[in-house]
């Protein structure tokens, strides 16, 4: 089998079609601890289209992985409703709808590159030419085929990131979870690493929720910023992102670009202007 279908029978990409990717309505976290009840978010509603890339971006502690966590179905919600492609969070996991990236690139030191990239097939019983042809065709897209048979310990941190990437994409996710996956590289692999994601995400057209605290970042990759208020973090705003694209996605031109310096401009009037924000600590405005 070369193309993995999700245990729903659809591809993914068909199902994508049947949904919004994710529908928050009146979304609340609390978190009980010994010192009292944390609120982490309160009231989010927040839908993201099939295809559709959104950043999230707010003050450290605002909620920002917290709301990951819980469309991932790391976490439960304490009150409101969250569906992902119309469907429960957990019905959603089990379906294999999204592939989840984090900062820590999370690879098997013992697995290959290959191997890493191979795991979600294995363990949803992919058989050995299946994961083959898919492990080779995602190689391909993040530029490693010639790193297939290297270690974990061999690659730089951008590398080791691209291979978490394929790894996320192995099962072909209509949904794509990301918590700061380049949070941990130097700028100029960051700037890299933002390209790629963009031609990645234009070819495999899954909808993307993306946690960063750099605006440039969230404007560059982006079709709308969420910016969020401080604990307990609710949306403040919504900055839809109209950058030129062309069918490839956005090339480094862009960064230089004066559209580009007005998003940036406006999500950062986002985060400090009206007085939702007024502290805007961890966010990188350069
Ligand atoms: N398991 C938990 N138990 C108790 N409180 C928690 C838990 N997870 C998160 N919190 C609290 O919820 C709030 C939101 O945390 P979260 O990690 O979602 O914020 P964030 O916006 O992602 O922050 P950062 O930008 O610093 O990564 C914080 O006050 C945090 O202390």
């Amino acid at each position: 089998m070369s193309t993995p279908v999700s245990t729903t029978g659809l591809p993914p990409a068909a199902f994508a079609l049947a949904a919004h990717a994710v529908e928050a309505t009146g979304v609340g976290k609390v978190f009980t601890t010994r010192a009292g009840a944390v609120t982490a978010l309160e009231d989010v509603h927040l839908t993201i289209g099939a295809g559709e890339f959104v950043a999230l971006i707010g003050p450290s502690g605002c909620g920002k992985s917290t709301l990951l966590r819980l469309i991932a179905d790391l976490d439960t919600p304490t009150s409101g409703e969250l569906t992902v492609f119309g469907r429960s969070p957990r019905a959603a996991r089990e379906a294999q709808d999204y592939g989840i990236a984090f900062q820590q690139a999370g690879l098997l030191p013992w697995r290959s590159v290959r191997a890493n990239i191979e795991l979600p097939l294995e363990l949803h019983g992919v058989g050995r030419s299946g994961r083959t042809v898919r492990s080779t065709e995602l190689l391909e897209l993040v530029g490693l085929t010639e790193f297939a048979g290297h270690f974990p310990h061999q690659l730089s941190g951008g590398m080791q990131q691209r291979v978490a990437i394929a790894r996320s994409l192995a099962e072909q996710p209509s949904l794509l979870l990301m918590d700061e996956p380049f949070g941990a590289l130097d700028e100029m692999t960051r700037e890299r690493m933002q390209t790629e994601l963009v031609r990645i995400c234009a070819e495999s057209r899954a909808a993307v929720v993306f946690v960063t605290h750099s605006i440039p970042e969230a404007v560059f990759l982006a079709d709308r910023v969420v910016v969020m208020s401080p604990r307990p973090g609710r949306i403040a705003e919504v900055v839809p992102i109209t950058l030129t694209r062309d069918a490839a996605g956005r090339d480094e031109d862009l960064r230089e670009d004066a559209t580009f310096f007005a998003a940036v401009t406006r999500v950062r009037e986002a985060l400090h202007g009206d007085g939702h924000v007024r502290a805007a600590r961890g966010v990188d405005v350069r």
